[in-house]
């Protein structure tokens, strides 16, 4: 079947995604191929194409013109797959085993075209059902050493390091975490959504003007420090896992920000599994935490000896003040992260599926109440002990 690309954006159908893949994929001549839309996210839609004879699969995602939990009165740049594609492109050569192999994409269609991971499972939902993922801390500590430093001024020169940060661009996208992982939360505004008896927690947010100023300072770092090609949305719903392997996938919010937002948002997804955890379930959680941050700062001074293009890099305490700053940084984000998803618009499963509701309140006041430790005391972290210490203090 011959396929014309349209020269104008069209949302596909399982029969269009069917033609298209056969265009951009090498089936066996004898395929069978039948499609389901998947999506189960906030903003696309992900067709998978089958060919039921061998069993092979790809995936298709499109981004749509506007976010596809609000409907067409969010209207969002298609931009965001273009973005999507070379992210995972650009991540890909430095570690090409932990996210998909991307076959082809389309900026006009907004579509990528990529290697279906069915076989995993995606590490929030595994996490929930007490799944046990060995190499999840392993796994995105070293995504993240790699990802980061290579696309930093540490390893990469100045006007290459520069020229992606104009392609990795990515105002629309920055813009929905600037206003609700830094913004709405922390104020009385329409676009929260929590629960009534969180109303009083909520206020006591709004209220307090220490903790607004560290936002504000945390969000500032956000806008202005391009440091690297950050993944920009690392939660647990964006990885796949099991017991062997670990994607990552999802990198539409991808642009050069700080380093710290990666390593925090993905701690702070893993903190709230050890706020609903308890005994040897949460310790398995805590270790995760805690071998996220080693590995990361192994592999990231391991390249920072062994590749780093910058001349202060033997300088004494030079790299001890750069990895200090990003731990210090990703506290302040993984508790912005933990308020966000607890009284902001976007939830997480974590907190959100527990039916009990005393429970179900009471992780979430945890969660509030972790959250404005991180962000008001990631000044005295000075190792990750210290951060898992704050963690023990609200969980008491
Ligand atoms: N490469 C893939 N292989 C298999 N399933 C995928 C793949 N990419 C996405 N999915 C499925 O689609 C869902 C939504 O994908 P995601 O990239 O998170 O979309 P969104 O950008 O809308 O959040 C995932 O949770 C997963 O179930
Ligand atoms: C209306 S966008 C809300 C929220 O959704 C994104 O996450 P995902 O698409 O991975 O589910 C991102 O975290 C945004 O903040």
């Amino acid at each position: 079947m011959t396929l014309t690309i349209p020269t104008t954006y069209k949302g596909l159908t399982e029969s269009t995604a069917i033609a298209l893949a056969k265009a951009v994929y090498t089936f066996e001549p004898t395929a069978e191929l039948s499609c389901r839309e998947i999506g189960d996210g906030n903003l696309n839609y992900v067709f998978q194409i089958e060919d039921s004879k061998t069993g092979t699969r790809v995936i298709i995602k499109q981004a749509l013109p506007y976010a596809k939990i609000i409907g067409e009165s969010w209207p969002l740049t298609l931009k965001r797959a273009t973005i999507e594609a070379n992210v995972l492109r650009k991540h890909g050569e430095f570690v090409p085993s932990l996210v998909p192999v991307v076959y082809a994409a389309d900026e006009t269609l907004a579509i990528t075209v990529m290697e279906d991971l069915s076989h995993l499972v995606i590490a929030r939902e595994g996490l929930i059902n007490g799944q046990n993922f060995p190499r999840l801390s392993q796994d995105i500590g070293e995504y993240l050493a790699q990802t980061l430093f290579h696309t930093s001024d540490y390893g990469l020169h100045p006007f290459e390091k520069k020229r992606l940060a104009v392609e990795f661009s990515n105002p629309e996208l920055c813009k929905i975490t600037e206003d609700l992982v830094f913004t709405d939360p922390f104020f009385d505004l329409e676009t929260n959504n929590y629960e009534p008896q969180l109303q009083s927690a909520a206020e006591a947010i709004w209220r307090d003007q220490k903790l607004q100023l560290e936002v504000a300072k945390l969000k500032k770092s956000f806008l202005t420090e391009s440091e690297a090609l950050l993944h920009g949305d690392l939660h647990t719903g964006s990885i796949f896992a099991s017991t062997t392997e670990t994607k990552v996938i999802d990198p539409e919010f991808g642009f050069y920000g700080p380093i710290g937002f990666d390593v925090g948002l993905f701690l702070g997804n893993l903190i709230f599994q050890s706020i609903t955890r308890e005994g040897i379930e949460r310790q398995v959680v805590v270790s995760h935490i805690e071998k996220t941050w080693e590995v990361f700062a192994l592999s990231f001074s391991e390249l920072w000896k062994t590749e780093s293009i910058e001349s202060f890099r033997d300088t004494q305490g030079y790299l001890e003040f750069v990895l200090d700053k990003v731990l210090t940084d990703a506290a302040g984000f993984a508790g912005c992260e933990l308020i966000r998803r607890t009284i902001g618009l976007a939830h997480v499963k974590d907190l959100d599926s527990i039916v009990d509701t005393e429970k179900r309140i009471n992780f979430k006041t945890q969660s509030l109440h972790t959250g404005r430790a991180l962000i008001l005391q990631r000044q005295q972290i000075g190792s990750i002990t210290d951060l898992l210490e704050i963690l023990k203090e609200v969980h008491k």
